[in-house]
């Protein structure tokens, strides 16, 4: 049985977009643009991820990413937030906090503790953790955190896990046993989303099939069809 929604009730939690600027650049666009035409394609939630810059360039990109999620939310009337996730930049989340940026938190095991990302964000912003075995999974229960993000669902490209893919049946007994909303990330296209429905799964988490298509918003109303069976 899937657990409750939690904090994340208020939001459209089935496809969530993690962003890679290098591979939007790839094909010319900005990871604010690939943004705002993914959301057009029904990305409900959104995190910042970027390996490679500074954190005063992070900050920038948050900040373009968050304006560009205000403006495809108001263009597209768009009634439900979305949330947006600063990947692992802690200091530059609270950074953008103080300034009255709205903004969220996704930490792994090898990161800065849930505990202590509290300690530094407060209790409003939603906390994400990555985690793939059960220690985590009752490690994150005993914090205060949101989500869990468990992978690599499929083999990946975008990331070296170092973890073998777990497959569907992997995933949907990781959030059986998760007892917080799991996202199943790593892997995920329209070809091979549907095999998600019914796992369990909060949503899904989607990097490349969404950063480097021609057309994002076609990308992602695909996968969000495959995903959920339904048509938009
Ligand atoms: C939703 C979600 N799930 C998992 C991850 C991976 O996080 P982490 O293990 O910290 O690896 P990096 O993304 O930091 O390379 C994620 N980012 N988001
Ligand atoms: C950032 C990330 N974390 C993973 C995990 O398993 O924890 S897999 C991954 C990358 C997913 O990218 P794509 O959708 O392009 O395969
Ligand atoms: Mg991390």
């Amino acid at each position: 049985m899937s657990a409750p929604l939690g904090r994340l009730s208020e939001y459209s939690t089935d496809l969530y977009l993690v962003t890679d600027t290098a591979m939007a650049e790839s094909v010319g666009r900005t990871v604010a643009d690939t943004v705002a035409q993914a959301i057009a394609g029904g990305v409900g939630i959104v995190q910042v991820r970027d390996k490679h810059i500074d954190d005063a360039g992070f900050e920038k990109l948050t900040v373009s990413v968050l304006d560009a999620v205000q403006q495809a939310r108001e263009e597209h009337g768009i009634q439900t937030e979305i949330p947006v996730f600063v990947n692992d930049r802690v200091d530059v989340a609270a950074r953008l906090l103080e300034q009255g940026r709205k903004v969220h938190v996704h930490v792994g095991q090898g990161d800065m503790s849930a505990d202590d990302v509290r300690q530094r964000i407060g209790a409003e912003p939603l906390l994400g953790v990555s985690a793939q075995e059960p220690e985590h999974f009752e490690r994150a229960r005993s914090q205060e955190v949101d989500l869990l993000g468990i992978g690599p669902v499929y083999a990946t490209q975008t990331k070296e896990t170092g973890r073998s893919a777990i497959g569907p049946d992997g995933f949907r007994k990781r959030a059986e046993m998760a007892g917080l909303p799991a996202f199943a990330i790593g892997g995920i296209k329209d070809h091979n989303a549907a095999a998600l429905r019914g796992t369990g799964a909060a949503g899904i988490c989607v990097v490349s099939a969404i950063m480097t298509a021609p057309d994002p918003a076609a990308a992602a109303r695909s996968i969000l069809q495959a995903y959920t069976g339904e048509n938009s």
